[in-house]
């Protein structure tokens, strides 16, 4: 198979890493090679951080090159913009809705841009908007959007459901298990 590529892209705090660690695990209970790895880490400080998943028979490079990202999973929607142009022709954007502030738009040297979705839409490509961070509170927690995201995103992969409870149950410390499974569940619906 050829290789596929994934980005996960948003802001410190909004658990990227435990969404790549999923993706992972659902990828490698299903044989293929797989490489992760984060590329811009600021997660201490709200700046943007990038992960690429790449995975196949065999995967020689970790790097995600602009043009080759079969689905781009955005936490937030200027960080869905700002890597677009990493996006495949013909592939898929799934992103959160959530709106965070930049640095730029906190200090006033920048406005937070308008209708970022409807934009990319306008421009012909795949859009999956969903409101992850209401969903996520829904289910226990804000925390959980990343969760919701992946139970999106699992929708529209050709894995079964069963791959990606067991990857859960890999991934998920047992006391927050029954919470992410019902934000995962509240993803799954949103599509
Ligand atoms: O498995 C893949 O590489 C896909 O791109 C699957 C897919 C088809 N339609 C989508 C919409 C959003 C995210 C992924 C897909």
């Amino acid at each position: 198979m050829e290789t596929k590529s994934i980005m996960i892209v948003g802001v410190g705090g909004q658990g990227s890493l435990l969404a790549s660690r999923i993706l992972g695990n659902v990828l490698l209970s299903q044989g293929f090679d797989v490489k992760v790895s984060e590329v811009h880490g600021m997660s201490q400080r709200g700046g943007s951080v990038v992960t690429y998943v790449k995975y196949g028979d065999k995967v020689y490079s970790p790097v995600v090159e602009k043009g080759e990202a079969d689905i781009i999973i955005s936490f937030e929607q200027l960080e869905a913009a700002r890597y677009v142009q990493y996006l495949k022709k013909g592939g898929h954007i799934v992103t959160s809705t959530q709106q965070i502030d930049p640095m730029p738009v906190i200090n006033g040297t920048a406005v937070y841009p308008d209708d970022i979705i409807g934009k990319l839409k306008k421009q012909g490509i795949s859009v999956i908007d969903v409101d992850a961070l209401t969903l996520a509170e829904q289910a226990g927690t804000s925390k959980a959007s990343n969760v919701v995201l992946m139970g999106v995103v699992s929708m529209k992969m050709d894995f079964s459901e069963d791959v990606w409870q067991a990857a859960l149950e890999n991934c998920v410390p047992a006391k927050f298990l029954e919470l992410n499974k019902k934000a995962f569940a509240l993803g799954r619906a949103a599509v």
